[in-house]
């Protein structure tokens, strides 16, 4: 026997929200119909709400092993699903790092135990992300990494660079970079280089420190002809040089988070919670605006949350002292649902799209899509129910948001991976 979604809605190629009901059995989608028969499957009323494949993370800092406290493995899967995420990729500055066969078991191993999201390791490009040495890329795809990343810091050397995306290459690996050249900064900057900097007197992060990753690692991928993705585009000038990448043929691809696209220096409040404080930094109004415009018109490829928790001790310490990095994971959909989709800047479809079909179709992965045949991940959507963030009610570990107290509609209801149903709001 299976389960029917019933009564519910999907978005249709039109754009429409149309009647749905959805059969999943033996873990995949048997049939998707405006009505179906019951047939003495168990039945779930999803009350109107919207019907969705589950969502894809492809950048998310799960914390173990080594920062249990910040985050483990099973909250942070737990906190994917509860913001309807059912596949997450993460991040591997981890301690020890993600850079052995036997870190990728551990955390596979602990992923199944959680049995929450799916979880994707990425393996690190270099041994302990020292920049000094290229890590097993055969060994570590073999043991199920997703990609390769030093994500956390750059890779200094453009030489590295190059090598690793020659033996990525050969492998069929991507290379996912955190794109940050750190001779571009005083050590100490915690905000975008621009007028909020100057304003408390504080040294900033330049833009040109990430752009210039951006457009050398895409010169070394059009080189090798790796696929080459960049982690949360934040500069005007990053998402100019990506343009210009796909339009020379070159395989790049970048990911945006909501912070970026939502917020800008000018809205850091001017007692500098270091809740405001990630890497990249909250760049400039006119940066905001050419990330809204890089999303619609296709040089920016998907979102990505970045989510980064840290603890609360941690992030009092002033905004100098603090740890980059904010959560995002069951703040993403309400977020860009209510700022992006009620305001008229993208469609239902476009959002649903960058966050399901388009990371599955960058990054090769069977998910993403609400068709018969495909694995039942799912997402149920309330897209009327209107709520306050409150990060007293996340099941992840890290409160640190910028956005608490936020109103949004478009909240998860029930969340299924494989067929089983791994979130379900109480009622
Ligand atoms: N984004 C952040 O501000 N912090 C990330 C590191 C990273 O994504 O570069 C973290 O690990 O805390
Ligand atoms: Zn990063
Ligand atoms: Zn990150």
């Amino acid at each position: 026997m299976g389960i029917i979604l019933g009564n519910g809605k999907r978005i249709n190629e039109a754009g429409e929200l149309i009647p749905a009901e959805v059969l999943i059995e033996d873990g995949r989608i048997k049939a998707i119909d405006k009505q179906l028969a019951r047939d003495g499957h168990e039945w779930i009323d999803c009350k109107g709400r919207l019907i969705s494949a589950g969502f894809i993370d492809v950048h998310v800092h799960l914390r173990e092993p080594g920062f249990e406290h910040k985050e483990t493995i099973a909250t942070g899967a737990h906190a994917a699903v509860k913001g309807g995420f059912t596949t997450i990729a993460c991040m591997p500055n981890t301690r020890p790092v993600i850079d052995s066969v036997e870190t990728v078991r551990y955390i596979l191993d602990k992923a199944q135990e959680a049995g929450k999201a799916r979880v994707l390791p990425y393996g690190a490009i270099t041994v302990r992300q020292l920049g000094k040495e290229l890590t097993d890329f055969a060994a570590l795809k073999e043991a199920g990494i997703f990609a390769l990343t030093d994500d956390g810091v750059g890779v200094q050397s453009s030489a590295m660079m190059k090598e690793a995306m020659k033996r990525a290459k050969e492998l069929g690996l991507s290379i996912v970079a955190h794109c940050e050249d750190d001779d571009l900064i005083t050590p100490g900057s915690a905000l975008h280089d621009g007028v909020v900097a100057a304003r408390h007197g504080l040294p900033g992060i330049p833009s040109e420190s990430e752009s210039i990753h951006v457009g050398r690692d895409i010169l070394l991928a059009e080189q090798t002809g790796v696929h080459y993705h960049v982690c949360h585009i934040s500069a005007k000038e990053s998402v100019r040089l990506v343009r210009d990448g796909k339009r020379a043929g070159v395989n790049v691809t970048c990911e945006v988070t909501p912070h970026h696209l939502l917020l800008c220096d000018e809205d850091i409040p001017d007692d500098l919670n270091a809740n405001w404080k990630m890497n990249p930094p909250l760049r400039s109004r006119e940066d905001r605006a050419a990330l809204i415009a890089g999303l619609k018109d296709g040089t920016i490829d998907i979102i990505a949350t970045d989510h980064a928790p840290h603890t609360t001790e941690e992030k009092t310490n002033g905004i100098e002292r603090a740890p980059f990095g904010i959560v995002g994971l069951e703040t993403a959909f309400p977020l860009l649902y209510t700022h992006l989709v009620l305001t008229g800047e993208l469609t239902l479809k476009q959002l649903i799209e960058l966050l399901t079909v388009k990371p599955a179709e960058i990054f090769g992965l069977p998910y993403g899509r609400l068709e018969v045949g495909a694995p039942a991940d799912l997402s149920v959507l309330d897209l009327e129910a209107e709520r306050t963030i409150d990060p007293g009610t996340f099941a992840s570990k890290g409160t640190n948001t910028p956005f608490a107290g936020w109103v949004c509609k478009g909240w998860p209801t029930l969340t299924m991976v494989n067929g089983a149903i791994v979130y379900r709001e109480a009622e």
